[in-house]
């Protein structure tokens, strides 16, 4: 992940996820993706098929970490109303599993909802901490983009919160809309002490997976086998181009 005093204009890390639905999914996965040198790998185990069985879910991420010790990974579980799979767990059973992986993998990242219970959260929050890994606080909105108001809410509650990093993803309707988003990262990551990742969908965001990082978002996503968003560049594209912004403003 950039650092925070890394300053505007710095590169962002690109985080490549992994979607495989079975074991012999990601591992191919992963050999494909490792090949094209991304920063850090996010693997979404809601589309894993083995997520209702805990031993399965540890056993896969010591299988990512293992495979790729030197890179940090993040552990998501995306809920389907913020956009992920439909999964057969509670928002508490999700919780309790990201828990159980802060213990007992060595991944250094969970992506936790904001929109989970605050208790949850907090109980999540202190389980990593203790076992030095850290939260990204995420929030997405697949449908639209809200206020410019509401984004640096969000943003500003997963630091209240303790929380290590603070996301938002959503989905703009129009170019004013991706305007909006740029201006709150801006906005957000001059006001904050923990690092943002802004994020916006489809079309009209492609340009935020480019360009996001000169407005202060530490990290991009994008496609290294399959895709787990819309917009997402190939890594390929995408490498080159924050290599010739970074040259161009050196
Ligand atoms: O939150 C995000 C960002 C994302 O939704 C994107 O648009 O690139 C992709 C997800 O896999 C990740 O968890």
């Amino acid at each position: 992940m950039r650092q925070k005093n890394a300053g505007e204009g710095a590169p962002p890390a690109i985080c490549v996820p992994l979607v495989g639905t079975t074991k012999e999914e990601i591992a191919d996965e992963l050999a494909e993706v490792l090949n094209k040198k991304p920063d850090m790998l996010e693997w979404r185990a809601d589309f894993f098929r083995g997520i209702g069985d805990q031993q399965a879910v540890l056993a896969m991420v010591a299988f990512i970490t293992g495979a790729a010790p030197d890179m940090p990974v993040i552990f998501t579980i995306r809920s389907e109303r913020e956009g992920g799979q439909a999964i057969h767990l509670s928002d508490r059973e999700a919780i309790s599993l990201c828990a159980a992986v802060c213990v007992h993998t060595a991944i250094r990242y969970v992506d936790c909802e904001l929109s989970n219970d605050p208790e949850q959260i907090q109980y999540l929050r202190d389980i990593a901490h203790q076992n030095g890994k850290k939260i990204i606080a995420s929030f997405h909105q697949h449908q639209y983009t809200p206020a410019k108001e509401v984004l640096l809410e969000k943003l500003a509650e997963a630091q209240a919160m303790g929380l290590d990093i603070a996301k938002i993803a959503v989905m703009p309707c129009s170019m004013e809309d991706v305007i909006t988003l740029l201006s709150v990262s801006l906005e957000a990551n001059r006001q904050l002490r923990i690092p943002i990742v802004i994020i916006a969908m489809g079309k009209y965001g492609v340009i935020t997976r480019i360009a996001g990082g000169i407005f202060g978002s530490a990290l991009t996503f994008a496609v290294g086998s399959s895709s787990s968003a819309p917009g997402q560049i190939p890594i390929e594209d995408l490498q080159a181009m924050l290599h010739a912004i970074e040259k161009s403003m050196k």
